[in-house]
């Protein structure tokens, strides 16, 4: 691509940001220097990279213009008067209106613009009016309450006619009789608050469930001025937009607290109707937790919620593993996460931040353990070296159906691709699927190839290389893809199109830590998802797998071809740090519900880029999904980490080959 092209596609996602080219400029030069020219890198992930140096480099700014101003900053705060605070005030009230919102258009933070421009839609339709509290200083309440919640046509909000959770709470236009505003008294905003207070973010309709703020002036410092509430939006969303790069137009810090609201309530109603004390946790819990928070001097209510959504490395912080402890809400002192951490965290509705197209939530009902953090990826990416190449020019007419038109599984399109892999349900063909299984249930029976100098052997580093083990010549699925002349949805893709099933990663009772299940049934032969990770050549794993662990899969198929042979052609991928569901799944000796299967999409050649999981018969839901990693537990060809096998199955090969050193052992 042309130099040019490349650098205006970065200004492009950079403006979808609101981000303007001045500011992209002189980061970009940077970045070029620092990645040595590496479009790749810097593309990655829609320009992740370059978006995260502009807003490091604004917060710099911020940071040392902060500096600067501080002295200047201590002489005009003691005369800040109560006519600033007023006329603060009546801004943040004021900047809701319509018509001023134009003219601040580019003053305001991306966020809030991506926002607004879905407001023709739902989003802002939806929006609540914002409001500001009263304080109940007559009766000498230190709380500040908060009335029913508006939305802008003065209708409160009841999506499901019970009790419903409102949310964020902000300034609103006083003039509009519609509304029921509850103010802050000009009092209490410009004086110092000589106690503690707590500021209701959000509430449920009667008050049943709140969210609140808790602050204390006495220790915080004498002359806090209690912001607006759309100060404090403002600056949650600009904040969520840096740290989080949450870019859904939709997305609002108010719907955030709406949304906490109404999943509070809900599963408390669940809770409630369980008989079990154990099935619900979630208040006790709750209360125990802040009971810990205030007892350690850890941030207040909001902050615990806050992290109650921020799963975070088991290792890396203090998890309370006392009996009966549910994951309901974990708090945990913010020093013992790093902020790197802390992006890596998974949504606990949604695992994958939103990179698939169906959620998949994690789960705990054990202890308060939560998942590893990660990089979710959808698709497989190249770590460095490996040598992935597939291109139009290069697909010869052997490589390709001719005759692929509409969809190709239809009865009446009588193309190759039809009846080969999948039926029309979208389901493995039977006889492919049992050949498949059996292949890998039982290698020996099936053609192996032999390599002259085996990558694996070679990767072992041994002094004497030993001959190659064979490798099976597998069973390949061959999907269509751009360069056939069929429809997207072409019944004869299926893979390519990602995961569509209900799937949930939880903890599991037996020992094997995190793992994967379906929420529904799900037929034999069934797509569950591809193993994605980083495409690395041999050697690349090996030198990781030194330094770090790695989870990784080969991917040998024709390995015993000339071309394939080498270090730096054979390839693998390692799921670990980048990675998809598939890390979550377990091990299972010889009879797993899943098998592992190359997928052919954009390439033919020796090497294949994916391998996708399809079910080896009909699952249950809530049924835990597993494969057989291959792995013979007395070599040390898998470059993992070797563990106790726990599967359970009846032809587990840790069991026996236990059972027979033992009496081995005995013998002797
Ligand atoms: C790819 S991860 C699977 C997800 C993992 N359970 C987790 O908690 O992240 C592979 C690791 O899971 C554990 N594991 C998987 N299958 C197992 C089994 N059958 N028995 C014991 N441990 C298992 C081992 O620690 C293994 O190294």
């Amino acid at each position: 691509m042309a130099p040019n092209t490349h650098v205006k596609r970065a200004f492009k996602a950079m403006n979808d940001l609101g981000i303007a080219d001045a500011q992209v400029k002189p980061v970009l030069k940077n970045l070029l220097i620092l990645y040595d020219k590496n479009w790749e890198l810097i593309a990655e992930d829609n320009y992740r990279a370059l978006a995260d140096a502009i807003f490091d480099t604004q917060e710099t700014t911020q940071a040392t213009e902060e500096g600067k101003g501080k002295e200047k900053k201590k002489a005009e705060e003691a005369e800040a008067s109560a006519a600033e605070v007023d006329r603060r005030k009546k801004k943040a009230l004021e900047s809701l209106e319509e018509d001023e919102e134009d003219a601040l258009d580019e003053l305001e933070p991306p966020l809030k613009r991506l926002r607004r421009r879905g407001e023709g839609s739902s989003a802002l339709n939806n929006s609540p009016s914002l409001k500001e509290h009263t304080t109940d200083a007559e009766h000498g309440s230190p709380s500040v309450p908060i009335s029913e919640l508006e939305n802008t046509n003065g209708h409160v909000e009841q999506p499901d006619g019970g009790e419903t959770a409102n949310t964020f709470h902000g300034a609103t236009n006083d003039e509009d009789p519609r509304t029921t505003m509850v103010r802050y008294s000009e009092h209490r905003l410009g004086t110092t608050l000589e106690e503690s207070s707590t500021l209701e973010l959000a509430s449920s309709e009667t008050g049943g469930v709140k969210i609140n703020l808790s602050f204390a002036p006495a220790i915080g410092g004498s002359n806090l001025r209690v912001p607006t509430m759309e100060e404090l939006r403002r600056a949650m969303e600009d904040k969520c937009l840096r740290s989080y790069k949450i870019l859904d137009p939709n997305f609002s810090v108010g719907r955030f607290m709406g949304d906490m609201v109404s999943c509070f309530l809900e599963l408390s109603k669940k809770a409630a109707a369980s008989p079990s004390p154990e099935k619900s946790p979630f208040l006790t819990t709750n209360i125990d937790l802040l009971k810990k928070s205030a007892a350690t001097n850890l941030p207040t209510n909001i902050d615990a919620l806050k992290k109650s959504e921020a799963p975070m490395h088991v290792d890396s912080i203090g998890t309370n593993e006392e009996a009966g402890e549910s994951m309901g809400l974990v708090v945990v002192p913010e020093c013992q996460i790093s902020a790197d951490d802390f992006r890596l965290i998974s949504s606990i509705s949604d695992i994958t931040l939103g990179k698939e197209t169906v959620q998949i939530p994690w789960v705990n009902e054990f202890n308060s353990k939560v998942p590893p953090p990660f990089r979710y990826v959808a698709q497989s990416y190249v770590y460095l070296d490996a040598a992935v190449k597939f291109s139009l020019g290069n697909m010869g007419d052997d490589q390709r159906c001719s005759s692929c038109c509409g969809d190709c599984l239809a009865p009446s399109v009588a193309c190759g691709c039809a009846g080969f892999a999948y039926t029309k349900d979208g389901l493995l063909e039977k006889e492919f699927l049992e050949e498949c299984i059996s292949e890998a249930r039982d290698p020996q029976k099936h053609v192996l190839q032999y390599c002259k100098e085996c990558p694996l052997e070679k990767a072992k580093k041994e002094e004497i290389l030993e001959p190659c083990k064979g490798h099976l010549k597998r069973k390949v699925v061959k999907e269509c893809w751009i360069s056939c002349g069929c429809i997207e949805n072409c019944g004869n893709r299926v893979v390519q199109h990602g995961i569509h099933n209900k799937l949930q990663v939880f903890f599991t009772p037996n020992g094997t830590g995190w793992g994967l299940r379906a929420l529904e049934k799900l037929p034999k032969g069934a797509f569950v998802c591809e193993f994605a990770g980083e495409i690395l050549t041999i050697s690349e794993l090996i030198q990781r797998s030194s330094e770090k662990l790695t989870f990784p899969v080969i991917l040998d198929a024709h390995w015993g071809s000339e071309e394939a042979s080498g270090l730096d052609k054979a390839l693998c991928l390692d799921g670990m740090h980048y990675g998809n569901i598939s890390r979550f799944i377990n091990h299972r000796c010889s009879d797993a519900n899943l098998i592992d299967i190359p997928v052919h999409v954009e390439n033919m050649d020796f090497n294949y880029y994916h391998l996708a999981f399809f079910t080896t018969r009909d699952i249950e839901a809530m049924e835990e999904l597993t494969w057989d990693y291959g792995v013979e537990f007395n070599d040390h060809v898998y470059p993992t980490l070797p563990f106790h096998c726990q599967c359970g199955s009846e032809f587990c090969r840790n069991v026996k080959r236990i059972s027979k050193s033992k009496k081995a052992k005995k013998r002797a």
